[in-house]
């Protein structure tokens, strides 16, 4: 086989071989010329990139990623390329993303091979996957690449519909906003040296018989770039050298669009999905997915709308089984934590309106889809009711009360900030959950809880009623029609790769004339205006007396209510401030230069750039992905507590503060000696013998040593001893199990704990020094409260706690608050703090009396980076008694 010097002339290699890999091979060759010196410096990955295809079977995943870099010709897809080969360079393994891309390039690839080889090698790889019967891949391939009229051969369609979908044929047939390359732009004309020659017309040349077609596929950036209008594209003009019959055509948007489905036709793309459907390894969407909505405007609509089914319905009962979806979305998560902790746009751990300075930022789509919540042009508007004042169960004092469903007020926080949202044109992220019915894919199936859709703004909203199980038989819900914002191309679940499921067309033609204003008319007897959303129009204002009635002078029946086409049709678009990349997590640096990683931002999770999963920082050490294990190590610096202690408290006191009326008798300050040194202590007596606090100030002036030794060991050791993660929040339990962090199963032994151990003797020596109490803890709980964590109000009641509970203080100072607990005060307005205290490095703070905890709860807020060890002393059944939950609450 003759060694191309330009690795982008892929007519010189040989057209029968039956080994696809062979041509990977060339690939590899030339990428080692590539990497000569005298092409522009050594380019050390790249020589091992071509030692790695030349000797490991995946590895021509990378040469491919190549290929298509060649072929689209884009900085995006060049700079892709180089990553994953220097991924594979480095001692990691290949991830499945290269096996995307494998697929991907197959595609690019075939469009200039032909079929013969694509043919053998998709069906040496269902043979292997134990499919007995090849498929005729080469007429597929071939059919597109012959024009439309001979498409017609392939499938039995009729050209008209084939061309839509393939190939928008000539200028008239396109959709307005369509735009056409065929000069080369200017980001191709500025592109010089090796990336420029993948432009070259020159390159592409066939000596091959087999060679049918060759094409030069322009980047998304030029396309974006370009508004030219359609003609040859200049790489074709020499590209039919030596007689090999080589088609040309224009190259329009559509082709780099995904293909759009078409009920009996499946480009090779397709096919290739559904080949490897069949293997375990379902080749996720390619991570630049994400880059691609970015940049993609595709200015047609209709492609967005082509794959799902208009107005997807509820899947209940006897309906029909959701498809899976053959692509990660670009954001989703397993866990509500993982959405709240990663993803800045939805932090409400129960609403499902996240809402931010009055304004929404977040709504979550899930179950209780109330009637006529829609899933329309698919998914390009989605109605739904605004949340809230469901029919709910709570406990109160250990009974379960039901609480029944209510009305909506515009005046609901979730309802006004949703209409402040309208109002000011302000778009919101939609996301998904897997119980909200409407989505036509099923998220579980492939392990996902939520999914983030995207940036949509809301088109209008109204209030009707909604039949419920209280006294009155309905309530009042406002409902949001949502709009996507477009600039942000195709909603990632139509991409053609989504699904192997071809699914409904709807009628392409009409969507571009969607966008109109939306119709309202008068009430005559509220002078207000409401939209015609139903076939029947009905004033939408609560207040009037007339809501909700039809023209017969009656409220509509529940079922009998269509919307108004028009009302469904797409709304003029306000601008949107905001692109794709913004729904994307920020991510602190994980090497900073001034190596201090306990900010605030150092809690929050990531989005896997692998997988796409949103994922917490359950990690000391670093960020890591539970799906696939992708990992970002953390390489801050051990903080010294000197560097923290001195931070000032911005509070009226020194130490404490006394509530007045609170009942408590302040004792006076006690020295004591330690080995180290002189500290003192001062208890606090709570009203009618409840108990003591005291708090054990540190020794001056080398006292503290210990406790800055524990300190930085802690930082030292916290990615071996940590337990597991709680909320983003580092904690850790050691000695016995307490069921606050999920007993036993989150708890090491104190040997595996040396640092919690030597935290454990400070404890106990301190009170012994103190206030000559002898006691051997059992437990200790660890935590690490970073920048801006704070422990919310609680109390340590759990079943089988000993009197005595107390914690040692490191690293920042803390104000620590005491109130009575709810059960003695109910009115929380007459439940304020009765005594604050300011824990320091080295104090230990001491609960002492069972009613301590029974009575009050306390709160801690530290300053700045701060560990916590607290010790208890549990007895055997505490461990045992599984159902015990202390109440507790960690906040940011
Ligand atoms: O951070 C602290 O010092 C207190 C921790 C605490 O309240 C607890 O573990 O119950």
């Amino acid at each position: 086989m003759n060694t191309p010097r330009d690795w982008t002339d892929f007519s010189a290699l040989d057209p029968n071989s039956n080994s696809v890999i062979a041509t990977y091979f060339e690939v590899a060759r030339a990428l080692r010329e590539e990497s000569r010196p005298s092409r522009g410096g050594r380019k050390p990955w790249l020589t091992s990139l071509a030692a790695n295809i030349l000797g490991n079977d995946e590895a021509h995943n990378i040469a491919v990623a190549w290929l298509k870099s060649a072929f689209t010709a884009s900085d995006k897809d060049l700079k892709k390329a180089q990553q994953f080969s220097q991924r594979l360079c480095s001692p990691r393994r290949l991830d499945k993303d290269s096996v995307a891309i494998f697929v991907d390039a197959w595609w690019i690839f075939s469009e200039n091979q032909g079929g013969t080889l694509v043919a053998d090698f998709l069906n040496k790889k269902r043979r292997e996957r134990g499919f007995v019967d090849d498929l005729n891949f080469i007429k597929q391939i071939g059919g597109q690449l012959q024009d439309s009229a001979n498409a017609e051969a392939v499938n039995g369609q009729s050209p008209a519909k084939r061309s839509h979908a393939r190939d928008p044929g000539p200028e008239t047939s396109l959709p307005k906003k369509t735009k056409v390359v065929n000069q080369p732009s200017k980001r191709q004309k500025r592109t010089s040296g090796k990336r420029k020659r993948f432009l070259q017309p020159d390159n592409i040349s066939s000596t091959g018989g087999s060679v049918t077609n060759a094409l030069v596929r322009p980047s998304r950036a030029d396309i974006k770039l370009e508004g030219a209008e359609p003609g040859p594209l200049p790489v074709t003009t020499n590209a039919a050298s030596e007689g090999a019959s080589i088609q040309q055509r224009p190259h329009v948007l559509s082709d780099l669009r995904p293909h759009l489905p078409q009920p009996f036709s499946v480009g090779p793309l397709r096919q290739m999905a559904s080949v490897l459907d069949t293997h375990e390894e379902v080749p996720p969407m390619p991570n630049w997915i994400m880059d691609d909505i970015d940049i993609e405007q595709t200015g047609d609509p209709n492609a967005a709308s082509a794959s799902i089914p208009d107005n997807a319905l509820p899947t209940t009962g006897q309906s029909a089984p959701k498809p899976c979806l053959q692509i990660k979305p670009p954001l989703w998560a397993v866990s509500r934590q993982e959405v709240c902790e990663s993803f800045d746009w939805f932090r409400s751990y129960q609403g499902g309106v996240y809402h931010a300075n009055g304004f929404a930022k977040g709504y979550l789509l899930s179950a209780f889809a109330a009637s006529r919540d829609i899933f329309h042009h698919g998914g390009q508007v989605i109605i739904s009711h605004g949340g809230g004042k469901w029919e709910s169960q709570h406990m109160t004092r250990g009974q379960v009360e039901t609480h029944l469903a209510d009305d909506q007020l515009a005046q609901d926080k979730s309802v006004r900030a949703l209409i402040a949202n309208y109002n000011n044109k302000r778009p919101l992220v939609l996301l998904i959950d897997d119980k909200y019915a409407l989505f036509p894919f099923n998220l579980s199936a492939s392990g996902i809880t939520y999914a983030v859709l995207g940036f949509y703004f809301i088109s209008g909203y109204w209030a009707e009623y909604q039949k419920a199980s209280n006294e009155r038989g309905r309530v009042v819900r406002y409902k949001f029609a949502f709009q996507w914002c477009s600039n942000q191309g195709i909603p990632w679940w139509l991409h053609p790769n989504a699904s192997t499921t071809p699914s409904t067309h709807i009628d392409q033609g009409s969507i571009i004339l969607y966008q109109h204003v939306k119709q309202e008319r008068m009430c005559p007897r509220c002078q207000t205006h409401s939209p015609s959303v139903y076939t029947q129009w009905m004033c939408l204002k609560p207040d009037c007396s007339a809501f909700w009635i039809n023209q017969h002078g009656k409220s509509p029946a529940e079922d009998c209510l269509t919307y108004d086409d028009e009302f469904l049709k797409l709304a003029p678009e306000p601008p949107c401030p905001y692109r794709s990349v913004d729904l994307i997590p920020h991510r602190p640096q994980p090497r900073p230069t001034d190596g201090i990683t306990t900010d605030y931002v150092y809690t929050r999770g990531w989005r896997c750039p692998s997988c796409n999963r949103l994922a917490c920082r359950s990690k000391w050490e670093q960020w890591e992905c539970p799906s696939c294990g992708w990992s970002l190590p953390v390489q801050g610096r051990t903080r010294k507590a000197s560097e923290l202690r001195g931070i000032k408290m911005d509070v009226g006191f020194y130490d404490h503060a006394i509530t007045n009326g609170s009942g408590i008798k302040q004792g006076p300050s006690v020295s004591y000696m330690s080995n180290g040194g002189q500290g003192h202590y001062q208890a606090f007596e709570l009203p009618q013998q409840r108990g003591r606090i005291v708090i054990i100030h540190g020794c001056l002036p080398f006292g503290n040593v210990d406790a800055d030794h524990i300190f930085e060991e802690y930082q030292k050791h916290a990615s071996s001893v940590r337990g597991t993660m709680l909320t983003h929040y580092f904690s850790q339990n050691a000695g016995a199990p307490y069921q606050y962090v999920g007993g036993a199963d989150n708890t090491i032994p104190f040997e595996n704990a040396p640092v919690v151990s030597k935290a454990r003797d400070l404890i106990q020596a301190r009170l012994r020094q103190a206030l000559n109490i002898q006691i051997e803890f059992n437990e200790v709980l660890s935590c690490a409260y970073m920048c801006k964590q704070k422990m919310a109000f609680h109390s340590d009641a759990e079943k089988g706690l000993g009197p005595i509970v107390a914690g040692l203080s490191l690293g920042a100072p803390a104000l620590m608050h005491f109130r009575p607990c709810s059960r003695f005060e109910p009115d929380v307005n007459k439940r304020g703090t009765i005594l604050s205290l300011i824990l320091r490095h080295g104090d230990i703070l001491l609960m002492d009396g069972s009613e301590v905890q029974q009575f009050y709860e306390h709160t801690v807020v530290p300053a700045n980076f701060r560990i916590a060890a607290t010790a208890r002393l549990i007895s055997p059944e505490n461990a045992m008694d599984g159902s015990a939950k202390r109440a507790i609450k960690l906040e940011a």
